[in-house]
């Protein structure tokens, strides 16, 4: 399977390289308004394949992107330290006005895998100008945060984050919601495994571990000037599940119908994933304040794509 980046700096190359490093790819191809760079990451990131697979990486112009699967689009800006992901919409979506002509130019039948931010009105802004059904323009969404979740949960249980089920939902961004009350580990709630383990989750824990899941990237962008490898798993993660049509859940972001009061609006659900892009949407059973949360979510979603003109 081809999949290609459109965007190869941080986040598109490290996507590019655990498409790579895991085989899930029989190519991958880098396109970027800067082709040296391009260039430069494909060579770097084809020199660790011998070690690992036998994904074929290149860098291209659009031209290259004939026969994807599936294109990431990682092109654009990305937050300053202290700067907000919503801030970079105006920017980003003059970058897509571009872009997502360009790939479908050339590859008219990929799956569009959005990771620039802000992401979700991404994925909404590309759906509107490719005309393409929802299910074939999936963001990233919340599968980082998800992942984040996961992380800190298994942390403080002792407990593998892969055996850790647990979702975040709505924005992929500081509206975000952690929906802490149909976490469950292994099959039993997160109550009990936490009072089985030793490790409660009381009020201080569970403030703490909202703050290191939704505060996650200004941290590291503060600390090092970007997030890539979380996303970069993340993005390959999503590839798998289409690549072997797996039909995964995942929590990525598509425009939706209606979501509570708010309609046509792109967030993150737990979604199925597989060959055809997503196929179902599967809402879960929220407590209260999380599902106004949510509401809440996609009402400033909504606000901010209709404050854009495409
Ligand atoms: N969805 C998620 O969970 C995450 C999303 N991001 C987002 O991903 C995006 C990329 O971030 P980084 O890779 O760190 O930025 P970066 O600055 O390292 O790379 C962006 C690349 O886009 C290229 N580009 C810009 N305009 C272009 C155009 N018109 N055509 C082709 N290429 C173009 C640039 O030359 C650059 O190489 C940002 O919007 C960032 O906020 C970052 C981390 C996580
Ligand atoms: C930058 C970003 O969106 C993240 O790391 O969550």
């Amino acid at each position: 399977m081809k999949v290609g980046i459109v965007g190869a700096g941080m986040v598109g190359s490290s996507a590019g390289y655990a498409l790579a490093v895991m085989g899930l790819a029989s190519s991958v191809v880098l396109v970027d308004q800067n082709h040296d760079l391009a260039v430069a990451q494909a060579e770097d990131i084809a020199h660790a394949v011998p070690f690992m697979s036998s994904t074929i990486v290149e860098a291209a112009d659009y031209g290259g992107l004939a026969g994807a699967r599936v294109v990431i689009l990682a092109a654009g800006v990305s937050q300053k330290p202290g700067e907000t992901r919503l801030a970079l919409l105006e920017r980003n979506a003059a970058v897509f006005k571009d872009v997502v002509g360009n790939v479908l130019a050339v590859a008219p039948d990929a799956i569009l895998l959005i990771a620039s931010n802000p992401v979700d009105i991404m994925a909404q802004i590309t759906q509107r100008i490719s005309g393409l059904p929802a299910s074939r323009v999936v963001g990233s969404g919340t599968i980082l945060d998800t992942a984040r979740f996961r992380s800190l949960l298994g942390r403080h249980l002792g407990i593998s984050p892969q055996s850790v089920h647990a979702y975040v939902l709505g924005e992929h961004g500081d509206s975000e919601v952690l929906a802490w009350s149909n976490a469950r580990v292994g099959s039993l709630s997160l109550a009990e495994v936490a009072a089985q383990v030793g490790s409660p989750i009381t009020q201080h824990v569970r403030a703490r571990i909202d703050d290191g899941v939704r505060n996650a990237a200004y941290k590291i962008i503060k600390g090092k000037g970007a997030t890539y490898y979380g996303i970069g798993a993340g993005l390959a993660r999503i590839i798998k599940a289409i690549a072997r049509d797996q039909h995964d859940v995942l929590t990525v972001s598509c425009v939706m119908a209606e979501i509570g009061d708010v309609r046509d609006v792109a967030l993150s659900i737990p979604r199925v994933i597989g060959a055809d892009g997503v196929s179902e949407d599967l809402m879960p059973d929220l407590a209260a304040e999380e599902l106004e949360g949510l509401g809440r979510s996609a009402q400033l979603l909504k606000d901010c794509v209709e404050s854009i003109s495409l």
